[in-house]
C-alpha cells in the first residue's frame, strides 16, 4: 500500500504538429499495460526537473531533441501497480524525426485513432481536441 501513499512523478510529452496531429507510442512487452497506447514519457529521476526528464525520455525513446514545451495539465491516477502523478507538456518545437529506439510502435494521430489508451490518458484526448481544434 506504500505505493498508493507516495505518487511517482512522470513527465509526459505531447508532440503536436501544426495540423493538430499528436504522437502516441505503444507500451512495450514486459511493462504493465503492455500494448496500450500512451504519450511518450517516463518517470522523473531523483534530482531531475520534470522538463529535463521529458527531454531525456524523448532523446532515449525517440531520438528527438525537444526545443520547447509548455506545462499543460497534471493528472493523478492510482493503478494496481503504481500511484502516478502525470505532468503533461505540449511541445510544438523539436528537432529530428521520431525513431523507435527502444522497439516501440509510434503513430501520429488526429482525434481518433489507436487504442486502447492507458486509463489515465483517456480524458486527455478529449481535452486535447478542444485545444487543437479551437483555433
Ligand atoms: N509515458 C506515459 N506514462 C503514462 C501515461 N498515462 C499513464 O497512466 N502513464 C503511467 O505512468 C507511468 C510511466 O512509467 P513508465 O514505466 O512508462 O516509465 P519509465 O519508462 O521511466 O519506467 P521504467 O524505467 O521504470 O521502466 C506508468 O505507470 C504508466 O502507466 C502516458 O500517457 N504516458
Amino acid at each position: 500500500m506504500s505505493e498508493s501513499a507516495k505518487p511517482v512523478d512522470v513527465a509526459v510529452g505531447i508532440l503536436m504538429k501544426s495540423n493538430g496531429d499528436v504522437l502516441l507510442g505503444q507500451r512495450p512487452d514486459g511493462k504493465p499495460y503492455a500494448g496500450y497506447w500512451e504519450f511518450p514519457g517516463g518517470k522523473v529521476e531523483p534530482g531531475e526537473s520534470i522538463l529535463d526528464a521529458l527531454k531525456r525520455e524523448f532523446l532515449e525513446e525517440l531520438g528527438i531533441v525537444v526545443l520547447g514545451a509548455e506545462p499543460w495539465c497534471c493528472v493523478e491516477h492510482v493503478y494496481p501497480h503504481a500511484h502516478v502523478r502525470l505532468y503533461f507538456y505540449i511541445s510544438r518545437a523539436w528537432e529530428g524525426e521520431p525513431q523507435s529506439l527502444e522497439g516501440q510502435a509510434f503513430a501520429w494521430q488526429g482525434s481518433l485513432g489507436v487504442g486502447p489508451l492507458l486509463p489515465a490518458t483517456i480524458p486527455l484526448i478529449e481535452w486535447l481536441d478542444r485545444l487543437r481544434y479551437a483555433d
